[in-house]
């Protein structure tokens, strides 16, 4: 039977969204909401209103809890009324029959109250960490759409995101913003002589030393196969010339040991520095001509691209 109550169908969504490997964008949760609740999803609407699905499905649960909290409401009121003519009855009453039918009615009347606010109470906190859970889910699947699978550097998806940011904060305050573009050397001979798996191996090893040399505001992204963007902010190209050399040095001192065999690996790389009208992705392009470069004057070695 599928999912009726908004919560319920919003976990089902979400699940059957991460099972098929989609992003969790506002758009994809809001056809699947809709998929899961047996609604039709209007085409046009969801691409053009990217915030529309999301807000349905909240709009949803806090309709719920504003249901509840109207029945609340009005079995207060009845409740309320009860008591009150209790009361008035209570102040008139002469036998002690009565006046004992009339607290009996009072006290019933106070404990129904008393039992109403407190499944409100709870209704509204489950409505509460229903919420709170989609959030975390949402956030926890956002997180993990942005990272490379295999290596766990971040992804091209998450590039385009950090770039414009570092782009615009570099831009915005005039400080230097530097991108690396590195790539393994003769990789394929790797593959065909150690395994995939070796190879495989030798990209997350990549990305641990480089994580490891890089600073927390930089940015490690798996750009393609063998091939990674390193985004450096508040770094000129002395700075990101020094940060090769490091990392360079930490891949000759920890080779990656497969088989109890180290596996000897060099990178080339290209710089570019960002000039001050330039975007992103013209920034990422120059990098990645000055890499191709690299290659060409053999390889190990990082060349600088020209402003
Ligand atoms: N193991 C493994 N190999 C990969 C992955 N992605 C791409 N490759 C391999 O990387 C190799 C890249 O080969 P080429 O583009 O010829 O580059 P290269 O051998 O590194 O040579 P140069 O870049 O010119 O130095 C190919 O054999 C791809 O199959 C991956 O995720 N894992």
């Amino acid at each position: 039977m599928s999912p009726q109550n908004p919560t319920d169908i919003a976990r089902a969504a979400l699940y059957q969204l991460t099972e098929d490997g989609l992003p969790p964008t506002p758009e994809n949760y809001g056809k699947y909401y809709r998929k899961v609740s047996g609604e039709e999803a209007p085409q046009e609407q969801v691409d053009q209103n990217t915030c529309g699905p999301l807000l349905t499905m909240i709009r949803d649960m806090l309709g719920e809890a504003s249901e509840r909290t109207g029945t609340l409401a009005s079995d207060l009121q009845s409740h309320n009324k009860t008591i009150k003519s209790s009361i008035d009855d209570l102040s008139q009453a002469q036998e002690k029959k009565r006046m004992l039918q009339l607290l009996g009615t009072i006290l019933t009347t106070t404990t129904s109250i008393h039992s109403s606010v407190e499944d409100a109470h709870l209704d509204l906190a489950a409505t509460k960490m229903a919420l709170e859970h989609i959030k975390n889910e949402l956030q926890e699947s956002r997180h993990l759409m942005q990272e490379d699978w295999l290596t766990g550097a971040q992804n091209r998806r998450a590039m385009d995101m950090v770039l414009t940011k570092e782009v615009a904060r570099a831009q915005r305050s005039a400080t230097k913003l530097t991108v690396a573009m590195l790539d393994l050397d003769y990789f394929k001979r790797i593959n065909d002589e150690f395994g995939h798996d070796a190879g495989d191996k030798l990209l997350q090893h990549l990305t641990l030393i480089t994580k490891a040399v890089l600073r927390e505001a930089d940015s490690l992204i798996r750009y393609g196969g063998e091939e990674f963007l390193i985004i450096l902010p508040e770094t000129d190209i002395n700075g990101a010339q020094f940060v090769m050399d490091r990392l360079k040095q930490a891949f000759q001192k920890t080779p990656l040991a497969y088989d109890g065999k180290p596996i000897p690996v060099t990178f080339s790389a290209g710089l570019a520095r960002l000039t001050s009208d330039e975007n992103g992705h013209a920034l990422v392009m120059r990098a990645d001509a000055a890499l191709y470069e690299a290659k060409h004057a053999g390889r190990n070695c990082v060349k600088i691209a020209a402003d």
